[in-house]
Formats: C-alpha cells, structure tokens, sequence
C-alpha cells in the first residue's frame, strides 16, 4: 500500500481495497469514501478532509445500472482541479459489501442503501418489537449482502431479566448463533457493550422497524463536535451549505451509517417478501400436480399452463424466475445450510453419546 492510501486506513481503506483497486487499474487516481449523496452531488472524505463532488459525464454515460453509481460508504477514484469547486469521479471502487434492497415494482431492481459495512447492528426492542421470524429476515438480508450481524435487544428497562433471557433462548433455540448484546438508552445499561464492539476504521449501521430506541443509540454513541459540519469546495476553499452527513466518524475512529435508505430498509427490505408482486404466481402454484413444482418443467404445471392459455404473462412470469433465482435461492440455501449445520450438530452429539464419549 502507499502512503497516501495507508492514511486512508482510518475511514476503512485496507489491503482489499487496494488489491482490488489494482486490479481496475485505478491505483494510481486519488481516493475517497463518500459520506454523503444528495442527488447529483455527493460528499466524500480523504486524508486531508471533506470534499463535495460530481460524477465524470463519461462515468454517468457508461453506467448502465442505478445500482453501480456511488452510494454512501463507496470508495471512488477522484480529480480534484484547482478551477472547479468539485472533486470529479471517475469510478468506484468494488465494494466489499452491500445493503440493498428490492426497489417497489415486477421489474427485478435493487436499490442500493450503503455499501463496505462491516458490521450491521439488527436492532429490536424487548417490548412488542420482538421477533425472531422478522430477525431471521435482517440476518438473511444482512448475510446475502457480506455484513457481519450483531443482534441489539434495546428497552431492557421494560421488560424483567427472567423476560429477556426468556427473549434470548428464542434466538438461540431457533438457531441463531449471532453475538446480542441487550442494552438500555434509559438506563445505559449494556451501551457501553456496544462501545466496545465498535473499532477504529470499520463501518456499522443500525437496522430495525421504527421506535425501537435506533436514534436514541446514535446519539449516545456520537460525540457533539462531530455534527458541526465543515464542507469545503474541491480547491479546499471557501464553505457551502451544509448536506447531511450519512457517515459518521464516531470519537472513537469507527464509522456509523445511517441515512433514510436504511430507515425504512425494515419495511422495503426483510419484512416485504416476494408474496406481493406475485400473488398471482403463488395462487397458481397452489394448483401444480406437484407440491415441490419448480414450475420450470413438471408435467401439470399450472403456472405454465397459465402461460400457455395466455392468461399469465411471460416477462412476469420470467421476473419471478429470475428474482427467485436471485434473491429467494441464497435466502433459502442460507436458512437451509443454518439448518443442516443445526442437523449435523445433533448427529455429532448422538454419535458421540453412541461412542459413550460425554463432555468432560
Ligand atoms: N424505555 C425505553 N425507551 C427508549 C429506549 N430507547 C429509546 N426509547 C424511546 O423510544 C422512542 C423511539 O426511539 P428512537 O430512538 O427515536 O427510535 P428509532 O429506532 O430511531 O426510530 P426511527 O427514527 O423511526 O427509525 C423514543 O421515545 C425514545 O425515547 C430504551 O432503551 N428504553
Ligand atoms: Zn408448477
């Protein structure tokens, strides 16, 4: 790594980045994390501070899907000129991690909310948030997309320690191995275990329905000086209006994302299953000769009767392929391989008793 990129340690840069940026063969253009984008105008962060900038008309022009242009925690190669007030991007990095999620409509589109999280804190409240179904959903989303889920149960003020440890053998007994750590905004109980997870130069995010204590969080978590914004114009000059930050460098040197995308990701993300779009599709299904019908080639089909006699479109049908494909498969082989390891942990333990061997 050179110099100039080891400085950018600090805001998440590390040997991925670097190997990855060779490869593109833009290792040699200077970098920055984006921390914030507004419309056309993004916000970005290097060694020497916080710049805005604008997307190359060439880079606009050879993007071919929403989904490649730079969302909050990209890495991007930039030009800075001394005649413009904006940094200019000319690519983005490869990202080592996503959250995204399924934009409304038939048509399969992801919209991305941020990209390198290394950490997603899934966040329920004790008291009526709870649910393990709705938990399992995050850890599928948060998993597909390489982010490493910590599980936050907030309120513990609200409920008896019998109640929450009650709360924590749900998780547990439906499999969920992932570290939770329970905590209270009001009392402070168990924020300071959040503190200690979080490290210098990685990036977290808080995911969970509205109400269950996510803001409340961040500002505990946040020291006061961090929201005085100082934007500077590409010469490094002059101020401009103040654009929301969406990546927060915590006291500590760790990052926090949060911006509206991830607000009401619980909603569009994990809690939205494919059901909707294709209800037609699931009601044909409930008629196929065979209950496992992949409704690809099986005799008695009705889904592809259906598109035989004309009274289910093709291109719809072909989106729901695609998006079971894609989105459906890796849940399911998730969940599956969750469950086969669980099998296979209870095979172990049998064989073991069988063998007469017993824990010591
Ligand atoms: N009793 C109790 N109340 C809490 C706790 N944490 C947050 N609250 C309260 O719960 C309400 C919602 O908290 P927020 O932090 O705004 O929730 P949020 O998850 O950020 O919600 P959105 O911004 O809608 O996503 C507020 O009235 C908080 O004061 C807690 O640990 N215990
Ligand atoms: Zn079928």
């Amino acid at each position: 790594m050179s110099s100039a990129s080891e400085q950018l340690n600090q805001f998440g840069w590390d040997e991925w980045f670097d190997a990855k940026a060779h490869e593109k063969g833009s290792a040699e253009h200077r970098l920055a994390r984006v921390v914030a984008v507004d419309r056309d105008q993004l916000l970005v962060i290097d060694e020497s501070g916080e710049f805005r900038a604008k997307l190359a008309g060439r880079f606009l022009y050879m993007t071919e899907q929403s989904i490649d242009l730079p969302c909050v925690g990209d890495w991007v190669c930039i030009q800075y000129s001394t005649s413009d007030m904006y940094g200019i991007i000319h690519d983005v990095i490869p990202r080592k991690s996503v959250l995204r999620r399924k934009a409304a409509g038939d048509i399969i589109e992801y919209q991305m909310i941020a990209s390198n999280i290394d950490v997603a804190l899934i966040v329920q409240a004790c008291h009526f948030d709870f649910n393990v179904n709705r938990l399992e959903r995050y850890l599928v989303m948060v998993r597909n997309g390489h982010v490493h889920p910590v599980v936050l149960l907030t309120k513990t003020d609200l409920v008896s320690p019998e109640t929450l440890q009650q709360l924590i053998e749900k998780i547990r007994s439906a499999g969920i191995n992932t570290e939770v750590i329970a905590l209270s905004n009001v009392t402070g109980e168990g924020v300071n275990n959040v503190r200690e997870i979080l490290q210098p130069g990685k990036t977290y995010c808080l995911l969970g329905s509205s109400g269950v204590g996510k803001s409340t969080l961040i500002n505990q978590l946040i020291g006061r000086h961090i929201l005085e914004t100082k934007v500077v114009s590409g010469t490094g000059e002059g101020r401009h209006t103040t654009v929301r930050r969406e990546l927060i460098i915590l006291d500590n040197g760790a990052m926090l994302i949060d911006n509206p995308g991830m607000r009401e990701f619980g909603i569009l993300g994990a809690e939205e299953g494919m059901g909707d779009s294709f209800a037609d599709i699931y009601a044909l299904a409930s008629k196929c000769k065979y209950s496992d019908c992949s409704h690809s080639n099986e005799p008695g089909c009705a889904v592809l009767s259906a598109i035989e006699e004309g009274s289910l479109h093709r291109a719809h049908y072909q989106n729901f392929i695609k998006l079971r494909s894609e989105s459906e498969f890796h849940d399911l082989s998730y969940l599956e391989k969750r469950k086969k390891d669980k099998a296979f942990g209870r095979y172990i333990k049998s064989a073991k008793k069988d063998l007469g061997i017993t824990r010591k």
